[in-house]
């Protein structure tokens, strides 16, 4: 059963056509990532599918009374206000503390309750979200980068709490994600998106796809090359060159990405 299916959307932020004809479908239970370089459009896709944005065309089905846990990008939060995390986890509704509790423990930050949000450490944040939007019970989290900011074995863990909550509660996960290495094992699905969808599928899939290797390169060399790449890449020549898809990407900055190849080739 599909949660969310959206067909040709195309949104626009001051004029600029920031998505263009990007067709979308997750299922229920399904973990799906969307990766793609800064300001591709991953954020406004996300919300788009939710409802928050407004110049939307195309179509956006949601399955009915369906339960959405958003988790946005940033988390505006007053330091100044105290408040601790079992306060935080009863806005805006209030909750039981056995509820509470049970998410924590869930999330594997149990008894933290009594603590001030503002003495988290990041990973220990990122899991009070992740109870708090559990908490609603939704069937879809749809999570804004929720390892920003986490180490390396801190976004591993946390993927791999993912995967436990999916599993215990059959929730389907969308998330957008900048850790392509470590979001490879723990996702269903990969949409590598760049204002259209570049390519999407089956992570090792995706990851051998010419047009994913064009936006981040290879290997261990793939994180860099995403930053590099952001400024010297262009998508407008897949028509005008008459390329098969995933060689007609603009080429003019690819000569030099190449010594990220070969690196665990
Ligand atoms: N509210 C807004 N008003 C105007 N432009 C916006 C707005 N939100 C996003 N944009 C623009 O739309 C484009 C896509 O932004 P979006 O946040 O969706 O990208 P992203 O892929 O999530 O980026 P990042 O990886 O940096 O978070 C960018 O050019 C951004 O400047």
């Amino acid at each position: 059963m599909q949660l969310i299916t959206a067909r040709g959307l195309t949104v626009r932020h001051g004029g600029q056509v920031v998505l263009a004809g990007v067709d979308f479908t997750i299922a229920k239970g399904e973990i799906v990532t969307v990766v793609g370089p800064n300001g591709s459009g991953k954020s406004t896709l996300l919300k788009a599918l939710i409802g928050l944005e407004h110049s939307v065309e195309g179509q956006i089905t949601r399955a009915a009374g369906l339960s959405i846990g958003y988790v946005p990008q940033r988390l505006h939060m007053d330091a100044r206000i105290p408040m601790t995390v079992r306060r935080f986890l009863s806005l805006p509704r209030r909750v039981a503390d056995a509820a509470a509790e049970a998410e924590l423990a869930r999330t594997g930050v149990a008894g933290i309750g009594p603590r001030p949000m503002s003495a988290l450490s990041g990973g220990q944040f990122q899991r009070v979200l992740l109870a708090r939007a559990l908490l609603a019970r939704p069937e879809i989290l749809i999570l804004d980068e929720p390892t920003q900011g986490l180490d390396q074995p801190g976004v591993a863990a946390f993927y791999r709490l993912i995967e436990e909550v999916r599993a215990e509660t059959g929730v389907a996960v969308l998330m957008v994600s900048h850790d392509l290495h470590v979001v490879m094992s723990a996702t269903d699905r990969v949409i590598c998106l760049n204002g259209h969808v570049c390519c999407e599928g089956a992570p090792r899939v995706v990851s051998e796809a010419p047009e994913y290797r064009a936006l981040f390169g290879l290997g261990t060399g793939g994180a860099l090359a995403l930053y590099q790449h952001v400024h010297d890449h262009g998508h407008d020549h897949d028509q005008a060159t008459g390329h098969a898809p995933g060689h007609g990407h603009g080429h003019s900055g690819h000569a030099h990405h190449h010594h990220h190849e070969g690196t665990d080739a």
